[in-house]
Parts: structure tokens; sequence; C-alpha cells
């Protein structure tokens, strides 16, 4: 069985005393002579030889396992004094702290070196753009012709291996212990540079701590996740902690509006700004970029620097916004060192970037003549960034098909529905992942706001989100276009706590053939498959460890 993606494949043995040492143990109780391979806090991922680290949860503290542990080859736990008890009474060496989450990072920094030896790490935070910037960033590098690696939302890549997010604990940022291990093997298999997305839940949980990021990149700030911080201020902060000595060298902050503002001042760490040129902070900034010229598949750009410097260049996807994530993948790759000259000649070379983006603008299919959509944005900025994008090249009217999740801040949901009902002709509400929550309500509130603020708006109300976009299909008319805003690469939804699979672009593909749009057999992409990547299982797929953890963490 091969050994999971986010773990070298020839790790060494760390004596557990140099561990206890690197946490500042308060005790290590029967450490003689231990030594530990490799970290995990999860104890469906135990391998022989690792150190489990036992955490206190929210639901569960993770002593409980210690048994389970034990019985995977578990060496030693670590935890706090609350678990210790459970954890010798399990018969297992263990390493005593205050608080075992935020001595999860130090620890693996410690068994995978990852402090020392690692590829040029880039960091991406903001509420809209991680995923697209992170991609971007992926495709500047191998462009250049450098091994690359990658971690977010959708998936987790070490040069032409990849696991999907979904197998992989879900998490856009993951816990420490496996981001310590996927950049150990980042550089044990020569990746020269990788992108990760960092979420501010991930910065809160001290998922990132101890990764070496040479560059962050801070997209944008917009209502999300006020039901965890109550304000947007709190929100920003825990943004912020990113741009600090002990996350990153440098910064590039995109300086448009208050919050772009704000954290070009408050970054405690030098930082580049980058703006757009036809805007207030173009003169402040170190960058501007101008949008040249659009049309749906490619948009034009400019981006001037210091000193003049300019990069004429393109990116093949619609959307200023497109063009202005690809401007902070450029500056970010300057401030690490490689020069605004070679990535001219391998954009040049190229003809622009031509990235893909998994359920980010996806264009369902390049064969139908009725253009569909399919994105993951579930805010109300992205909903105007991508809508405002697709308007001009829509003739006819445009529909949007869309939902809010559950169980996530529910202060946003009537300005997602305004900025639908705003910026489209025909508004299909449906559910999108409801987790807990009950989706009659979630649409009741969009309803709401939809049909109390604009009564003239063609709207339907369909609960299954499948019907919602066969509907859209079959009302659409030569010159219309259809947007279906939500689910994005996700391959399943959650509906009363149960994972059921859906698929947007499946059903998309489907109806637009039911309906006539397509004669010939479907032409979907699947993630990956536009830069010339196929299926996981052919481009070298997670583990059977991996996978089997993955079903049952499911
Ligand atoms: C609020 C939050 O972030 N919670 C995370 C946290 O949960 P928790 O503290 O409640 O942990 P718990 O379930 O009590 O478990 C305690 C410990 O026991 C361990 N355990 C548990 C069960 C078991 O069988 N064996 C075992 O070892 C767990 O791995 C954990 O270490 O630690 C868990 C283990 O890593 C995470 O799965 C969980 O994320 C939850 C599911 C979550 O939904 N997080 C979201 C909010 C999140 O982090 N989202 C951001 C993206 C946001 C965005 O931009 O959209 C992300 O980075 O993904
Ligand atoms: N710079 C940007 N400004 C506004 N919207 C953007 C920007 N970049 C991408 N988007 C759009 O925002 C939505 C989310 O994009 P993306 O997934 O890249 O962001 P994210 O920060 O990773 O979000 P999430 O954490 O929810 O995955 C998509 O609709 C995407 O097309």
């Amino acid at each position: 069985m091969l050994p999971e993606l986010a773990r070298p494949t020839a790790p060494r043995p760390v004596p557990l005393t140099t561990v206890g040492a690197a946490v500042d143990a308060e005790s290590v109780i029967g450490g003689d002579g231990v030594v530990v391979t490799g970290v995990t806090s999860d104890s469906r991922r135990v391998l022989p030889g690792d150190l489990y680290v036992a955490v206190p949860g929210a639901r569960v503290h993770g002593a409980q396992f210690a048994e389970q542990a034990r019985e995977a080859g578990a060496a030693a736990v670590l935890t706090d004094a609350d678990g210790s008890g459970r954890v010798v009474a399990a018969g297992l060496p263990v390493v005593v702290v205050p608080h075992p989450r935020a001595t999860i990072a130090p620890a693996a920094a410690a068994v995978y070196g990852t402090a020392t030896n690692a590829p040029t790490l880039f960091a991406v935070t903001g509420t809209n753009g991680k995923t697209t910037t992170t991609y971007l960033v992926r495709a500047l590098l191998e462009s250049l012709g450098m091994r690359a690696g990658l971690s977010g939302t959708v998936e987790r890549v070490v040069g032409e291996r990849s696991v999907e997010t979904r197998h992989s604990g879900r998490l856009t940022t993951p816990e420490a212990d496996y981001l310590h291990g996927l950049v150990a093997r980042m550089a044990e298999d020569g990746v020269e540079a990788a992108a990760i997305e960092v979420s501010s839940h991930g910065l809160d949980g001290n998922r990132v701590d101890e990764l070496p990021f040479e560059v962050s990149i801070f997209t944008n700030l917009s209502q999300d996740h006020l039901d965890v911080y109550g304000t947007m201020e709190r929100y920003f902060e825990s943004k912020m902690a990113l741009f600090r000595p002990e996350h990153t060298r440098r910064g590039v902050i995109m300086l448009d509006g208050e919050w772009g503002r704000r954290a070009a001042s408050e970054a405690r760490v030098p930082v580049t700004t980058v703006a757009t040129a036809a805007g207030p902070d173009a003169e402040a900034a170190d960058w501007t970029v101008r949008i040249d010229h659009e049309v749906i598949a490619r948009t034009d750009f400019t981006l001037v620097g210091p000193d003049g410097v300019q990069l004429r260049s393109s990116i093949a996807l619609p959307g200023a916004f497109t063009a202005i994530d690809l401007s902070l993948a450029v500056v970010a790759l300057v401030e690490s060192g490689i020069s605004l000259d070679r990535i001219r000649y391998a954009l040049d070379s190229s003809d622009g970037l031509h990235p893909s983006v998994p359920g980010r603008l996806d264009l369902v299919s390049m064969d139908s003549p009725l253009r569909v959509y399919v994105d993951y944005g579930h805010t109300e900025a992205s909903f105007r960034a991508v809508l405002h994008a697709l308007r001009p090249f829509t003739p006819g009217r445009l529909f949007m098909v869309f939902g809010a999740d559950g169980d996530r801040d529910r202060g946003k949901r009537p300005a997602m529905a305004r900025a639908a009902s705003e910026e489209t002709d025909v508004v299909i509400v449906t559910d999108y992942n409801p987790r807990t929550e009950d989706p009659a309500s979630i649409r009741a509130t969009l309803l709401e706001t939809i049909r109390t603020e604009f009564p003239e708006r063609e709207v339907h109300e369909v609960p299954e989100p499948g019907d919602g976009i066969r509907l859209a299909i079959e009302l659409a008319r030569p010159g219309d276009l259809v947007f279906v805003g939500g689910h994005g690469h996700r391959a399943d939804v959650e509906v009363g706590g149960r994972v059921v699979p859906f698929s947007a672009r499946a059903v998309a593909v489907d109806a637009l053939r039911e309906f006539g749009w397509l004669d010939t057999p479907a032409s979907a992409r699947t993630p990956g498959e536009a830069d010339g990547r196929t299926e996981a299982g052919e481009r070298g797929s997670a583990s059977d460890a991996e996978e089997d953890h993955l079903a049952r963490a499911c």
C-alpha cells in the first residue's frame, strides 16, 4: 500500500524528547528511547510510528481515541493534562502540553523538518479569489518550467499527483499536521514552489503555524463568516494574522477598497501593493492593473510596476477580477525573486495564461450554443463580480440558479439575493448545501428579499437544485446565458447532515442534451482535463490509505 500524499515516503525517525523540546512540553512520560516518524491529529489517519496529537475539540477530546491510535501503531501521544490519563491507560508514552492544538504545527515541523526544507511557499487569503489565485500561481510556476504544488478547497497537488479535498478531510486549509506532511512530501518530490489557500478558520486554528511562507497574498475582504466573527472588524483581524513575521516574509495586497488599504497599513511585514489603474488607489499603489480588452473567453490587461516596468498579457477567462487575480500572482512571483522578464517570456510564449480553475466560472460545454457556467461563489461580492463579467456577453436574458449555504452566515443571504436580482433577468432559487438547516427556510429568506425588493423580477422556486438547473436550460432561448452559483467543483451536497452525491456540471450537461442544446456526446471537461491532466486515477491519485480514511471520514 502506498503512503498518503500528505506524508513523506521516506520519513526520518525523530526522538520523542526532541519533539517534547520543540513544543515546550510540561512533561514527557515514558518517552525514553521512543522515536516517531509522523504526526497526525486524527486517530483515523494514524500510521505505525506516528505521534498522535489528541486535541480537545468542540465535540470530543481526541484522547478518547488513544486506544484506537495505539492499535493503529501510534508510538506516542501528545495531549493536555485532561487527556493524559486516558493515554497512560492505553499504555502509550505521552507528551503533556497546555494547548495541544497550538502544538500540532511545531511538533509536525520538528518531525518533518519543514522549517528548513520546504519549497518556496505562497499563501493566498481573502474572502473571494483564494482558489482562483492559487491555481494562477501554480499555472504561472508551471509555465516557467517549475515543479509546483497546491493545497486548497478543490484538491491537494504534489507535482502530477493529486487528491481531492473531499477525500482528504474537506477543509480548505487542512490541519497543521496534514499541511506539514504535504509540504514535506512536496520537498521530497522536488516541488520547487507551492500555493496554499489560507482561510481565516485556518489561521485561528493554528493550521498554518510554522510554515515558512515567502509571500502571502491578500485578495479582498467582503461579508462572509459573520456567524463566527460577529463583525467585519474581527473577521479582518483574523485574516491579518497572516501578515506577521511569524507567518510570512512579505505580503502582496490588493489595495482597492477600505479593507485593502487597511491591510496594507496594518501588515507587520513589508508589503507590495496592487490597485486597478482606473480606481482611486492607483496613485498609492506600487503596481496597477489596466484592463485593455475583454471578450468572453479572454481578458487582456497591462500591469505596470515600479519605475514603469510593464507586463502586457492576457488570461483565458472572462472578467476583470481574473486579470486582477493573475496580477496578484505575477507580483507575488516577482516578490519571491523571479524576474518579470522571465514571466513575460513565459506568458508571451503561450499567448497569455490558459489556466484551468475547476468550478470557478467553469463553462460546462464548449459545444453548446447555450453558455452555462458553474461557479463556486457564495458571497454577494463574488456574485456581482462574476455577473458583471458575463452580462456584456449576454445579448439575451441572464439566468441565475442559486441557493445559500446552510449552517453558515445567515446574515449574508439577503445581500446574495439582492445581487442575483439586480444583476440578472431570471432568478431560480434552489437548495444549495443546507447541511443541517431546514432548506425551505433558507429559500424563504432569499425569496422574501427578491419578492419584496424586486417585485418585477421573474423568479422561480425549485427546491431540488438539479430541477432548478434543468428549468433554466429548458426556459433559455438563443442568446441567453445560464449561471449556476454555488456548486462549482463539488460532487456532493450535505442535506439533513447526510452527504449526497450531486454534480451541477453533470446535471447541466444532461439538461443541455435533453433540451436539444447538445447534439453530440457531452464534451464536459472534468477538473484538470483542460490542462492536460485527466481523472484522479490516471494522474496519480491518493493512496488506498487516504481514500479509505476519507470514505470513513465522509
Ligand atoms: C470550527 C472548526 O474549524 N472546527 C474544526 C475542528 O473541529 P473540533 O475542534 O470540533 O474537533 P472535534 O470534532 O471535536 O474533534 C477533536 C479532535 O478529535 C479528532 N478525532 C475525532 C474523531 C475521531 O474519530 N478521531 C479523532 O482523532 C479530530 O481530528 C480532532 O483533532 O477540528 C476538526 C478536525 O480538524 C475540523 O474538521 C473542524 O472543522 C469543521 C468540520 C468545519 O466545518 N470547519 C470549517 C468552518 C472551516 O474550517 N472552514 C474553512 C474554510 C472557510 C471558508 O473560507 O469557506 C476551512 O479552512 O476549511
Ligand atoms: N478577485 C476576485 N474578486 C471577486 N470575486 C472573485 C475574485 N476572484 C474570484 N472570484 C469569484 O469568487 C468566487 C469564489 O472564488 P474562489 O473559489 O477562487 O474564492 P475562495 O476565496 O477560494 O472562496 P472559498 O473559500 O469559498 O472557496 C467565484 O465566483 C470566483 O469566480
